[in-house]
Order: structure tokens, then C-alpha cells, then sequence
């Protein structure tokens, strides 16, 4: 498996996926978003899927090894064509971060995608008009929340010593937000 180009897990609703589509179409990465793998399994109907599906809607984190499995799973199924690696919504603590080098490889670059908290509330909200996810609503938001500076905002300073964190201002519209990300891109070339 070649080195995983990975966007950090930023908190929720900074804007991640919206900037993984983005890079998608221009890079044409692979991308893979532990949120959306879970959400896969949760509608497969699948007991495993239930367990899930509970834990989601607390707004806690899935055990490490299933959320690893999945996504060394979905990187080893595109090996063949893949152009590298885009890893959306992981590690979420210190520990994934370990545990994705010990068994995948260490990664190129991670992009902080940084909005405040208030920003991310905002937006959550608006998208859980339309998005069906069972996440998207205050009281999830908020635990969710809660555990992104208690358990996911030390992941950076763990990769900061590497100087592979790129942090991206994602307060100012879309385009604006992809053009700091391909800058940051860009240079890795
Ligand atoms: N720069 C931006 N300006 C305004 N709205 C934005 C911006 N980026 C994303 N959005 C909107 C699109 C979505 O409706 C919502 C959340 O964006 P999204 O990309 O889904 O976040 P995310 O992937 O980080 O959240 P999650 O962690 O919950 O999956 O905010
Ligand atoms: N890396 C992960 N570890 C544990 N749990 C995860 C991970 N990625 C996603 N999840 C669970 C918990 C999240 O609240 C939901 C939604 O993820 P999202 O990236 O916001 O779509 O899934
Ligand atoms: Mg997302």
C-alpha cells in the first residue's frame, strides 16, 4: 500500500468532506471516509451495522480495530488503481494515528481543516435540514463535539513534530478554503 495522503479529522462539520470532493476531482485520490464506511455498514442492515448505528448516534468514537479494518480493507480493494490515498475523518485520538502506521504505513500530509466551534455548530445544523444523518442534530453535535478537543485535537500536535500538518483556514468560502489546500498539495509535488 503506497503512503496514505490522509485530510486530518478536523471537527465536525469544518468542511472535510466538502474539500475531499474537491481534491477528488482535481487529484483524483482515492478517497476514504471512516464516517461514510461506517454509515455503509449501518445500512447494510448487518448486526455488526446496528452496534454501530447506537454508538454514531451517541456521538462516540467505534472501537479502533473495526474502524482500521474498514479502512485498510477499502485502501487494499483500490491498491491496483489507486493514485494515492485520501483519508477523511481518521485517526480521531493519538491511538489510530499508532495503530495506522504499525499496520498501513505513515502518512505525507495532514490537512487541518480548522473552523471554530461555533462555525461547525452552525453548519451541522443547516446540513441536518436535508442530510438524513441521525448525527446531525444539537445534542449529538455537542458530544460530538466535546470529543473532538478532548480526544482528536491532540492528534495534531503528535504529527506536528513530523512538520506534516498543514492548517487550513476553512472560515472563508469553499473556494477560497480549496485554494490554501491545493497550495498545500502542490507543494508536496
Ligand atoms: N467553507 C465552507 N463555507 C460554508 N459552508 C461550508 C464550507 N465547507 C463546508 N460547508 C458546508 C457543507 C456542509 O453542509 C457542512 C459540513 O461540511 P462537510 O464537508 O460535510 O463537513 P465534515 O465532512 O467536516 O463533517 P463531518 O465530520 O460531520 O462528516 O458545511
Ligand atoms: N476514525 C474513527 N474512529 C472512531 N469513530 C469514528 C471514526 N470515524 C467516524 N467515526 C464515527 C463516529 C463519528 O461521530 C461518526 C461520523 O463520522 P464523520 O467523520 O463525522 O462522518 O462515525
Ligand atoms: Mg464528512
Amino acid at each position: 500500500i503506497s503512503p496514505a495522503l490522509k485530510i486530518k479529522q478536523s471537527g465536525p462539520g469544518s468542511g472535510k468532506g466538502t474539500q475531499c470532493e474537491k481534491i477528488v476531482a482535481k487529484y483524483g485520490y482515492t478517497h476514504l471516509s471512516s464516517g461514510d464506511l461506517l454509515r455503509a455498514e449501518v445500512a447494510s442492515g448487518s448486526e455488526r451495522g446496528k452496534q454501530l448505528q447506537a454508538i454514531m448516534q451517541k456521538g462516540e468514537l467505534v472501537p479502533l480495530d473495526t474502524v482500521l479494518d474498514m479502512i485498510k480493507e477499502a485502501m487494499i480493494a483500490k491498491a491496483d488503481v489507486s493514485k494515492g490515498y485520501l483519508i477523511d475523518g481518521y485517526p480521531r485520538e493519538v491511538k489510530q494515528g499508532e495503530e495506522f502506521e504499525k499496520k498501513i504505513g505513515a502518512p505525507a500530509l495532514l490537512l487541518y481543516v480548522d473552523a471554530k466551534a461555533e462555525t461547525m455548530v452552525k453548519r451541522l445544523m443547516k446540513r441536518g435540514e436535508t442530510s438524513g444523518r441521525a448525527d446531525d442534530n444539537e445534542e449529538t453535535i455537542k458530544k460530538r463535539l466535546d470529543l473532538y478537543y478532548k480526544a482528536t485535537e491532540p492528534v495534531i500536535a503528535y504529527y506536528e513534530k513530523r512538520s506534516i500538518v498543514r492548517k487550513i483556514n476553512s472560515e472563508l468560502p469553499v473556494e477560497e478554503v480549496f485554494a490554501i489546500v491545493e497550495k498545500a498539495i502542490d507543494e508536496l509535488k
